[in-house]
């Protein structure tokens, strides 16, 4: 530690302190597991390999990488992102090689304001922070989330042109949970509990004051804490901080929209969002996020009152683990109380606290079943026969849960139990489904990487201070008014990823126009805030354009022909 201290390496590298002879496991414990991958072969048997490959451009020629990005994102965000960063993060005592973006570890407080100084780039836009306490729906990684980070801050670069020397990947080492990392001699973290109650907050309070004084621009993501302190960090910091939280808010944004396009695929105006009937299997960060941004919409549509608001609760049924949430819950957790069904309604509906997802399906009959409970698989083959009594012509099934092998169902299950006339999103990509008779299941991706690089890149262009409510509900309709009707009547209600940068591009302007709306820009660098409230549309997405970095190599010799 003197010797990093003495180097200003603190905090660029994970914090346990490796032996050369624990590196040379590292490296045969990588070795041998490709050995049995290649044997065995996992999902797709080349991912680590290709990844391998891609990190190492990466940290050779960051141009050439995001170049190969850019052209191909549809082949490698699942290499670079979901699913594979699931596999990566699992599996990064091995493959780590050189460290990527900050560590701050719990042992590292009182140093963080001066750490910060460690790191080279002298403005950063886009810092992406996790804990590692909920690595997509693969539980507690501890420092190995690092991965995710890193990860996102990839589809930064590519999709919404942020530079990639301004983003910084970061992770918050409080401790593990996970009994197996704190056994393991090849972990990279701290081998101790995680810390808790104010402890923690004391920890993640001293990173938001050291990065936001030495980057007061910066805007920082929360990314995959466990729900537990995913909502109190959120409001702790979002009134006073440029951050927001993806899981919490951009989730919701994704979800928002594909749930308005599947309204749209049934053939109905989008005014009719307020009569569909949600049965929604998990409450915890993602969940609840759909669950508030969903209600809120119906409610606006409703009239926007008390009334109009309660009665959009009526619409959604929650499932957790222990079943059906009502009110007889005994400690509720306070993020899902609002949501906890009335006894009296229930009974009526022939269901009870605790009733299982198949019966809530069978009695609800509902227009949407949508899964954020990390459990892969969840939607059985009863639950989705039990939808076939759906009251919908068109009912939608959005298996959201990352990576692949914890997606709620897959498409073949979903189309060959409830026919060709569905809905399907799902986190991670699946391929669509040829049903051999000219039609095509289309298997949407419903993922926040959506919605997160136009909310950053918006939020980073308008200057605004803080991210408001109205500016991910921009964001949001920006992305379920991107569908065109065809496309929607044909079941495809989120675009390719190929069209990602177009996206995001649209979705940052539709930022910036809610934040002039509230009074909330400042400007962007040459571009003050009242030349940018002049802007009409076609120049705010021509400003969001020009300021989208490309990967091309710079002219470093100029020369006369
Ligand atoms: N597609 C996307 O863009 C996103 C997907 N996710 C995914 O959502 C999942 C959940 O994330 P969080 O909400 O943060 O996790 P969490 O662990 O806080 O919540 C999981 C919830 O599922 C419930 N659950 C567990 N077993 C269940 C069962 N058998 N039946 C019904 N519910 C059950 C739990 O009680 C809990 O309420 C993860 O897999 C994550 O990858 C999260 C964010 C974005
Ligand atoms: C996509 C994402 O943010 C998650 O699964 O946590
Ligand atoms: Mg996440």
């Amino acid at each position: 530690m003197t010797e990093r201290d003495r180097l200003d390496l603190r905090g660029l590298l994970p914090p346990n302190v490796m032996s050369s002879e624990q590196q040379i496991e590292r490296f045969m414990v990588d070795l041998k597991r490709l050995e049995v991958q290649a044997r065995d072969g996992p999902l797709d048997p080349n991912a680590l390999a290709k990844w391998r490959i891609l990190n190492r451009l990466h940290d050779r020629n960051e141009t050439m990488y995001y170049k190969v990005l850019v052209a191909h994102i549809k082949e490698y965000a699942p290499i670079v992102y979901t699913p594979t960063v699931g596999l990566v993060c699992q599996n990064y005592s091995g493959l780590f090689r050189r460290p990527r973006g900050m560590y701050f570890s719990a042992e590292d407080r009182g140093e963080m304001m001066s750490m910060v100084y460690n790191w080279p780039a002298e403005q950063v836009d886009m810092i992406v922070v996790t804990d590692g306490s909920r690595i997509l729906g693969l539980g507690d990684l501890g420092v190995h989330g690092i991965g995710i980070a890193i990860g996102k801050l990839d589809i930064y670069v590519a999709a919404a042109g942020i530079n990639p020397q301004r983003v910084l990947p970061v992770m918050i080492d409080v401790g593990t949970n996970n009994e197996e990392l704190l056994k393991n001699p090849l972990y990279l973290g701290l081998q101790e509990h995680r810390l808790d109650g104010d402890e923690y907050l004391a920890v993640i309070d001293e990173f938001m004051e050291a990065v936001f004084t030495r980057w007061p621009h910066v805007i920082v993501q929360f990314e995959d804490f466990q729900s537990k302190w995913a909502f109190k960090l959120l409001q702790r910091y979002r009134n006073t901080y440029r951050m927001f939280n993806d899981d919490v808010q951009g989730t919701a944004g994704v979800a928002l929209a594909g749930l308005l396009g599947a309204v749209r695929a049934q053939g109905r105006p989008m005014i009719d969002f307020p009569k569909q009937k949600i049965v929604v299997a998990g409450a915890g960060s993602a969940g609840i996020g759909v669950l508030n941004a969903a209600r809120k919409t119906m409610a606006r549509m409703l009239g926007n009152n008390e009334s109009a608001f309660e009665a959009a609760r009526s619409q959604f049924w929650v499932v957790d683990a222990q079943g059906l949430i009502t009110e007889e819950r005994e400690n509720i957790d306070q993020d899902a109380s609002p949501f906890a069904r009335k006894v009296k309604e229930i009974n009526r509906q022939g269901l009870r606290e605790g009733a299982s997802l198949v019966e809530v399906v069978q009695k609800v009959k509902p227009d949407v079943l949508l899964g954020l409970s990390a459990v892969g698989g969840l939607f059985t083959k009863e639950v989705l026969e039990a939808l076939k009594g759906s009251t919908a012509t068109r009912p939608a099934i959005f298996a959201m849960s990352n990576p692949t092998t914890n997606a709620e169902c897959t498409p073949e299950q979903a189309f060959s139990i409830l026919g060709e006339n569905i809905i399907f999103a799902s986190g991670s990509p699946f391929k669509d489904i040829n049903f051999g008779n000219g039609h095509i299941g289309h298997c949407n991706q419903g993922n926040n990487m959506y919605l997160f690089p136009g909310i950053g890149l918006g939020t980073l262009l308008s200057g605004a201070p803080i991210v408001s409510d109205g500016m991910l509900q921009a964001a949001a309709e920006c992305l379920a008014a991107y569908m065109t009707e065809d496309e929607v009547h044909e079941g495809i209600i989120y675009p390719s990823i190929s069209r990602i940068r177009d996206i995001t591009k649209e979705i940052a302007a539709a930022v910036i126009m809610e934040a002039i709306e509230e009074d909330l820009v400042a400007g962007y660098r040459d571009v003050d805030a009242r030349e940018l409230q002049k802007f009409n549309k076609e120049q705010i997405l021509e400003f969001v354009k020009i300021n989208m970095w490309d990967p091309d190599y710079p002219t470093v010799v100029y020369h006369q022909d």
